[in-house]
């Protein structure tokens, strides 16, 4: 269980999180929709400690963030997987050394036992043999996939999302979205997307969290959100799920 609590961030006089309270639940997907600007970003830095707050406190598993230093700040990333906007990929590497990455970073697993987390890494995101490639041989869907692969490379018990959609056509869309839901399923991770891309939040979400201008909306299951009369809600879903205005 992660647990926020009137967490308040501003630049200069920007205040970009505005006293937010929020619980993410632990082995399930919470989905952080809103508007561009509204501190997705921002607030998803703070959750793996890449951003200070200016008050308030992000407590994860019983410990408060803001106190680890040092050594137990790596302890603590260790535990998330990320996937990145654009991906992310180192670009003079293989496919098969960026998924290797973390594992070698982190682990003491041998080569062996490293190839064979790269191949199964690979399949569970749907891809062939492309260990050899890199980068920039592939689609922008094929990268996002590698991308997802090296977020689970070692099992993290977290995966942060950052707009894992975004560019992709609605088929390759759909298929991203499928892989959020059936990786948390199989691995038991706690997932926190955050999206523009509130039609795939109703279908991959256990909870949809609506950041507007740095405060929370609405917070609920889809269809909890599907049934919000909020005027914001509904112009956010009217636009993006039934295509109008
Ligand atoms: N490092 C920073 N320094 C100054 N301002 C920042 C910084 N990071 C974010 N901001 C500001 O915080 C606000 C929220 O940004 P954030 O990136 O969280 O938005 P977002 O909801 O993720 O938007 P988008 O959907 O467009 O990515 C914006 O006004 C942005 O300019």
């Amino acid at each position: 269980m992660i647990r926020i609590r009137n967490l308040n961030k501003s630049f200069g006089s920007n205040h970009v999180l505005r006293d937010l309270n929020l619980d993410i639940e632990s082995g399930k997907i919470t989905v952080i929709i809103g508007g561009s600007g509204s501190g997705k970003s921002v607030l998803l830095k703070h959750l793996i400690k890449l951003m200070e707050p200016d008050s308030g406190t992000i407590e994860f598993n019983g410990k408060i963030l803001g106190e680890l230093k040092g050594r137990d700040v790596l302890e603590f990333r260790k535990q998330f997987g990320m996937l990145f906007q654009e991906s992310a990929l180192f670009d003079s590497m293989s496919v098969a050394d960026n998924i290797a990455f973390p594992m070698r970073e982190h682990t003491k697993w041998n080569e062996t036992k490293i190839q064979d987390k790269v191949r199964e890494k690979l399949d569970m995101v749907g891809l062939g043999e492309i260990e050899g490639r890199l980068p920039s041989e592939l689609s922008g869907g094929m990268r996002k996939r590698v991308g997802l692969a090296r977020a689970i490379a070692i099992d993290p018990g977290y995966i942060l999302y950052d707009e894992p959609t975004t560019g992709l056509d609605p088929i390759m869309t759909r298929s991203i979205n499928r892989l959020i839901s059936d990786i948390n399923q199989s691995l038991g991770t706690t997932s926190v997307v955050i999206s523009h891309d509130i039609k795939g939040a109703l279908k991959i979400a256990d909870t949809i969290v609506m950041l507007h201008y740095g405060e929370i909306l609405a917070q609920g299951s889809p269809k909890e959100i599907l049934g919000s009369t909020n005027y914001v809600i509904q112009s956010f879903i009217a636009y993006d799920v039934k295509g109008e205005l």
